[in-house]
């Protein structure tokens, strides 16, 4: 007899996944390979930067209280005493009307408070002694990149959980971070089922297809920042995917599989997970596509029944697995980041679920809009290739019409978010 299921909201589907979240492991990487990894503490800065003051011009460092009589018609003189580039530092202390020439990066003389840039002064010799002159008053401080300027000691500067870009390349090199503390990957393993399924270099036979979905979770996972272990695929057959999954989970602690977890006469996940003696967290979802997803604990592993439709299986993904992954990369925002965009195109039909349609969102003129990127039903692959987000439909007696707001999840983005629902 058919099983009846209970759908629950999608807030409570996130909300009973996350109490299962498995805590992130540091590694230490060399910072040449810390590039697109995540970082699993906090960067603080260990040193003022810079941590000494420095001319950010080539000119002189002048004391600006010799320049408060200079005019157009009063050009003050300086003697230069000494002369300096980035890496070197002058012994000389700088008197009344004494100036040393300075390049850009080099620490400012002692006694110094200015710099006067080499546009506006004039340098000559006289009697083989360097000197220049200005006709304008210099404040203290003119042309001083001062000490903490950029950073300042102990401050934190990039919470952990981010994911490591060119520009944290540079801090972690400037406060000496040879080694890198980053996320170690979270492993995942992944079946697909199907008795239907083809590899990828098979020919097309009748009732049979190629097993996409495998190849798209595995580059979900990756998007995520995991790595894949991916076991191959399984027939439909009761006995070989139970102990094909009871074997994987002494692998790893989380499972994906892709199909075979409806009411149909040859989906044998739900059975499996009965024999496993694992907990089924749920088994319907109130959301289309990915209605079906299902999610068990075994022995503190967790097991993503994802749905063998390609777009129902990438939707569960990135609403369900997506933050368990983020969360063991240490992000306080594992969630797709949502943001709310003008709609393109009617939905003028209601549906009861709420809907999660692939779509390319983009900016037009300061607004982020958003347009369906293909066929909205969960048997559909070719909608995925152009979906950068997925527009949210909220389930009801309404539809939707062309210039409304809707909510968007954004797939590419890196903030992501606390909670979006
Ligand atoms: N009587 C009912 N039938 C169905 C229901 C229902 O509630 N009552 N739910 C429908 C919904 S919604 C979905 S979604 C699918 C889910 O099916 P399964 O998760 O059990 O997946 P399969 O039956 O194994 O396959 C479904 C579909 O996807 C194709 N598939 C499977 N694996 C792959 C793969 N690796 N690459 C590409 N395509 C794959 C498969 O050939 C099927 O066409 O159930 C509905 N039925
Ligand atoms: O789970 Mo099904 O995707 O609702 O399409
Ligand atoms: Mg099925």
């Amino acid at each position: 007899m058919l099983e009846r299921r209970n759908p629950i909201s999608i807030g409570e589907a996130v909300k009973q996944i996350m109490k299962h979240q498995i805590s992130g492991v540091t590694e230490y990487v060399s910072i040449s390979e810390s590039y697109g990894r995540y970082l699993s503490e906090d960067l603080i800065a260990t040193s003022n930067v810079p941590h000494f003051d420095r001319a950010p011009y080539d000119g002189f460092a002048v004391r600006s209280i010799d320049t408060l009589e200079a005019s157009q018609s009063n050009p003050v003189e300086f003697e230069v005493i000494d002369h300096i580039g980035a890496g070197m530092v002058s012994s000389k202390l700088v008197g009344e009307n004494q100036a040393v020439r300075i390049m850009t990066g080099a620490m400012m003389p002692n006694g110094t408070d200015a710099v006067v840039m080499f546009e506006v002064a004039k340098d000559y010799e006289k009697n083989g002694i360097p000197y220049m002159s200005i006709k304008r008053q210099i404040n203290k401080g003119t042309n001083v990149s001062f000490i903490g300027e950029d950073a300042k000691q102990g401050e934190v500067l990039v919470e952990k959980g981010t994911l490591i870009n060119p520009g944290i390349q540079a801090m972690l090199a400037t406060f000496g971070y040879k080694e890198v503390p980053v996320a170690k990957k979270p492993l995942i393993g992944l079946f697909a089922t199907g008795t239907e399924l083809l590899e990828v270099d098979e020919e097309l036979v009748p009732g049979k297809i190629r097993n996409s979905n495998s190849y798209m979770i595995a580059a979900q996972i990756e998007r995520a920042g995991g790595t894949v272990h991916y076991y191959g695929k399984l027939p439909d057959e009761f006995d070989t995917c139970f102990k094909a999954v009871k074997d994987a989970l002494s692998e790893v602690d989380i499972l994906i599989t892709t199909g075979g977890v409806s009411v149909g006469d040859f989906d044998y996940l739900p059975g499996i997970y009965k024999k496993l003696g694992a907990e089924v967290l749920f088994n319907k979802v109130a959301m289309r596509p990915g209605s079906v997803t299902t999610v068990a604990i075994y022995d503190g592993k967790i097991l993503f029944g994802l749905s063998g439709n390609p777009s129902a299986c990438y939707v569960g993904f990135e609403l369900f697995t997506r933050p368990i992954i983020r969360t063991q990369l240490f992000s306080n925002q594992p969630h797709l980041r949502k943001e709310k965009a003008l709609l393109e195109v009617d939905f003028p039909k209601a549906n009861p679920f709420t809907r999660f349609v692939r779509s390319a969102t983009f900016i037009d003129e300061g607004r982020l809009k958003s347009t369906p990127s293909g066929l909205d039903k969960s048997n559909i692959i070719m909608s995925l290739a152009g979906a950068n987000s997925l527009m949210i439909l909220p389930g009801g007696t309404r539809g939707f019409m062309a210039g409304n707001e809707v909510e968007v999840l954004l797939l590419e983005d890196q903030v992501g978010s606390v909670w979006p629902w």
